[in-house]
């Protein structure tokens, strides 16, 4: 059925069932294509979990790696041992295999949010929903892992976006996301209203967006690369403490500038398969714009993540990054 679930998601089909057991505790489909489950009896080390993929319609890598570890549990492979809250974000844009229908869906977590729209409609029930979720399960540590994949290739093909908010992350999850195979972290040096800084952000959860290889079509994902992810998951699903490794195989990077497209006329000055975390010396011309005009590497060397031209305008066209101390 969670299997199913996921898979009648992404066709359109309306579920078989709107609620039932599993091994350990019961799930219901509270919202179209959110999912919660409660077990019978936490672990003691359960978090209350939140899990998202498809927020961007064309990233299935996430969403073939979750349908593994739903189905799992679904065979009794696995017992439910912590809440879990089990998104599939934009569920329209997925039936269309594209990254948004008319606007970026991962730009909307905001309260005070006012478009009207397909996208903001739905970014108001996916945080009505994370509201909820947290609320039900108040005695808890919180945690959201929003799952993506990257549009390029990356000098680190598999590394998260840590948000910006006053909350600490917990060192433990450096330890955690380092066993899952992540291999760099980014620190976000400024809001961003994505859906795992909402969490973060409104609710102190531990939260990331995690970067999980390149965005390709459905069936054509190695998930082998994933697999130590996929272990992270399965042991948030049971409530064990997931392994841990030494966090210094990950590269800490921080956000230094956010380059924005300001008018038709903007163009990136390097080549389009430019794999993320590439770094440019002093004097670069990273960009020009008919608005803002060119921009430049200064005085330090810069590294760009998420390069797209072809973004709305108004929004993020590149983080401009440096490698950062590893937090203490
Ligand atoms: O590869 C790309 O250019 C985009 C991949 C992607 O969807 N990244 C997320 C990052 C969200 C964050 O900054 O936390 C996004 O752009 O929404
Ligand atoms: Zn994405």
């Amino acid at each position: 059925m969670l299997a199913e679930w996921l898979d009648q998601g992404l066709e359109g089909r309306p579920p078989s069932r709107a609620e039932g057991r599993v091994s350990g505790g019961r799930f219901r489909l509270s919202a179209p294509g959110v999912l919660e489950l409660v077990p019978d009896d936490p672990a003691p080390e359960a978090r209350a979990c939140v899990l998202s993929v498809g927020v961007h319609g064309n990233e299935t890598a996430p969403m073939e790696l979750l349908g593994e570890v739903l189905a799992r549990l679904e065979a009794g492979q696995l017992c439910l041992g912590a809440p879990l809250l089990v998104i599939l974000g934009n569920p329209e844009a997925i039936r269309r295999g594209e990254r948004y229908v008319a606007t970026n869906l991962n730009r909307l977590f905001r309260r005070d949010l006012e478009e009207a729209g397909d996208e903001p409609d739905r970014a108001r029930v996916l945080m009505a929903a994370v509201d909820a979720f947290y609320a039900r399960h108040a005695g808890l540590s919180r945690l959201h892992y929003d799952l993506h994949t990257a549009i390029r290739e990356s000098r680190y093909p598999r590394f998260v976006v840590e948000p910006f908010a006053e909350a600490p992350t917990p060192p433990e999850q450096w330890r955690w996301l380092a066993a899952a195979g992540i291999q760099a972290v980014l620190h976000q040096h400024r809001h961003s209203w994505t859906f795992s800084h909402y969490a973060k952000h409104y609710h102190g959860a531990a939260a990331f967006t995690l970067e999980l290889g390149r965005a390709l079509p459905f069936g054509h994902n190695d998930l082998a690369p994933l697999a130590p992810m996929g272990r992270l998951l399965q042991a948030l699903v049971e409530g064990r403490e997931p392994a841990t490794a030494a966090p210094g195989t990950l590269a800490f990077f921080r956000a230094e500038h956010e380059l924005l497209r300001h008018s038709e006329a903007f163009r990136l000055c390097f080549p389009d398969d430019t794999p993320n975390f590439s770094e440019f010396p002093p004097g670069t011309r990273l960009a020009e714009d008919a608005v803002a005009g060119e921009t430049r590497v200064g005085e330090t060397p810069l590294s760009v993540v998420f390069p797209n031209a072809e973004v709305e305008i108004g929004a993020r066209a590149a983080l401009l990054v440096v490698p950062s101390p590893p937090p203490d």
